[in-house]
């Protein structure tokens, strides 16, 4: 394997490895698709366009091209389909996806996922990071934690696992209907995501990494996800690495959430880890996910952590903060740094100054903390 460079920037962003994600060239115009789809999505991406284009307004080197797709729920119940054929042509067409929310309360969640957040991702963006931090100007509730406290990057696997598809149902309404769900691991998989975490651990201060599996009543496939990730540590003897079977890491990263940074795990338990990572932290509705293809074969799809939220669609209420670091992470992920400190920078500040929305304990519109960002730009 190629080695690494070490990304040593002091970044209150993502602080990718250099080796996987500097991109080629930097670009006088990106091209990004837009995809709001259902519920609070467009809310959030809407607020999240108008600070990335505010950004790159300010700093005048380069433009973004937004090119909004109606993939959404509404696509889906108007033509039975969420995806147009060649989806994924078009998708190439772009440096990358800025990615709402999909699911709608008449729609199964089964199908509106599959149709759409996971189509698009698997196979290609096998690496899913999700980053927390407590934010200046909000609170944990947890009482010992305070701002920058649980600086944590969880690397969820995006592609296999529990998400592989396979399964199936019969003697549909019967007493003894079967349903199953095959969690299908594979040793290039998981050797490929544990490398691309290993990295991010290596990149970070810390340089320490927690993985984490259920290798005591998952017999098989989790035990080979120890194995690989084991194997997978040698090339990384400067990485402390420790291992956590998942229900333990709940009350690791409750109670001893200091002794955690960079932390690997399955594609389910990576998903709600994250989510409680993301309220260890104050708010769902601020973190961020980039789902990562670290092959650059397809562009990499940002969008906040949360879903569609139809309890509070239409009311204002959603908090963009989520999307702002998810527009960063894609910011970076194009190599434009610059940009992507100077909206994380105003979000924090907008968030000291106490423009935040209702999850945050704030009183501020979407829309309110979009123009307080916007504002604070420098
Ligand atoms: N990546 C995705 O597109 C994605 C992620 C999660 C859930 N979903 C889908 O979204 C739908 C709703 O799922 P759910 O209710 O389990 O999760 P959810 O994240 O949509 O909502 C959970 C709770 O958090 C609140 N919340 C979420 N985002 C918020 C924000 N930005 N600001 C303030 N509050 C926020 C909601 O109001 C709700 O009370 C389902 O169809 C689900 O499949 C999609
Ligand atoms: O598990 C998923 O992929 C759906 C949603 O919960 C998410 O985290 O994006
Ligand atoms: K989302
Ligand atoms: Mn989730």
């Amino acid at each position: 394997m190629a080695p690494i460079a070490i990304n040593n920037q002091t970044t209150t962003v993502a602080a990718y490895p250099a080796g996987t994600a500097l991109p080629a060239e930097r670009k006088a115009v990106y091209k990004i698709a837009q995809i709001g789809g259902d519920g609070i999505g467009p809310e959030v991406i809407n607020a999240g366009v108008r600070v990335v284009n505010a950004a790159a307004k300010k700093l005048g080197t380069f433009k973004v091209d937004f090119n909004e797709l109606d993939w959404s729920s509404d696509r889906y119940k108007k033509t039975g389909k969420y995806l147009p054929e060649d989806y994924i042509e078009v998708l190439k067409q772009h440096d990358a996806i800025f990615f709402g929310a999909v699911g709608a309360p008449d729609v199964p969640d089964h199908i509106s996922l599959w149709g759409l957040r996971l189509a698009i991702c698997q196979p290609h963006m096998y690496a899913n990071v999700r980053r927390t931090r407590i934010l200046p100007g909000t609170q944990s509730p947890l009482r010992d934690c305070a701002a920058g406290d649980l600086d944590w990057c969880i690397i969820r696997e995006n592609s296999e696992g529990e998400y592989a598809g396979h399964g199936g149902r019969s003697h549909r309404g019967m007493p003894y209907e079967v349903g199953t769900e095959v969690t299908m691991f594979t040793r290039v998989g998981i050797e490929r995501i544990a490398r691309f975490a290993f990295q991010i651990a290596r990149s970070r201060p810390r340089k320490l990494l927690t993985y984490v599996t259920k290798s005591n009543a998952m017999r098989n496939g989790m035990v080979l996800w120890d194995e690989a990730v084991e194997n997978v540590a040698h090339e990384f003897p400067d990485v402390k690495m420790d291992h956590m079977l998942v229900d333990a890491m709940t009350v690791r990263m409750t109670l001893n959430p200091k002794s955690l940074d960079t932390i690997l795990a399955t594609n389910l338990h990576a998903d709600i880890l994250s989510d409680l990572a993301a309220a260890l932290a104050g708010s769902i509705g601020i973190a961020p996910t980039a789902n990562i293809d670290p092959d650059r074969v397809m562009p990499s799809m940002f969008e906040p952590i949360h879903g569609s939220a139809f309890d509070i669609t239409g009311m204002g209420l959603a908090n963009p903060v989520g999307t702002f670091w998810s527009a960063c992470e894609m910011l970076e992920w194009l190599g434009e740094t610059e940009a992507a400190e100077m909206i994380m920078k105003a979000t924090e500040k907008a968030c000291v100054d106490g423009i935040k929305t209702r999850d945050l304990g704030g009183s501020a519109t979407t829309e309110e903390v979009a123009d307080a960002v916007i504002a604070r730009l420098q």
